[in-house]
């Protein structure tokens, strides 16, 4: 998998760090680690980002915690709504981990 898609409303926190994990579900949890993935907008397919997959951990609906919260830029009420809404049938979910890829960085690796 080389692509992911966010939707428009999360742009600005992935952008500026504020995101830095997002919630799939198994149909979206088979990136490589260590992978640089393009970022596109869900709506428009348009790409704004590159980013490096650290991690990614499964986790039960009922598992989501402050933690992923706060590494979302949400509340947990907030980010459990998202999730539900997003995913209203599913109670298996993975966290992916990821950093935001700098193009100069990523130039002198
Ligand atoms: C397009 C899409 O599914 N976007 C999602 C889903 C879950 N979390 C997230 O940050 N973005």
């Amino acid at each position: 998998m080389t692509e992911i898609t966010f939707y428009q409303c999360f742009q600005t926190n992935i952008l500026n760090g504020t995101k830095t994990i997002t919630i799939r579900d198994a149909s979206e949890k088979d990136f490589a680690i260590g992978s640089i993935v393009d970022v596109f907008t869900y709506e428009q397919h348009q790409w704004f980002a590159k980013i490096k997959i650290l991690a990614i951990t499964p986790i039960s609906y009922h598992q989501l915690n402050d933690t992923h919260a706060s590494q979302e830029n949400m509340t947990l009420p907030e980010l459990k709504q998202v999730i539900r809404d997003i995913y209203p049938n599913t109670d298996q979910l993975y966290v992916i981990h990821y950093q935001l890829v700098n193009e100069e960085e990523r130039c002198r690796q």
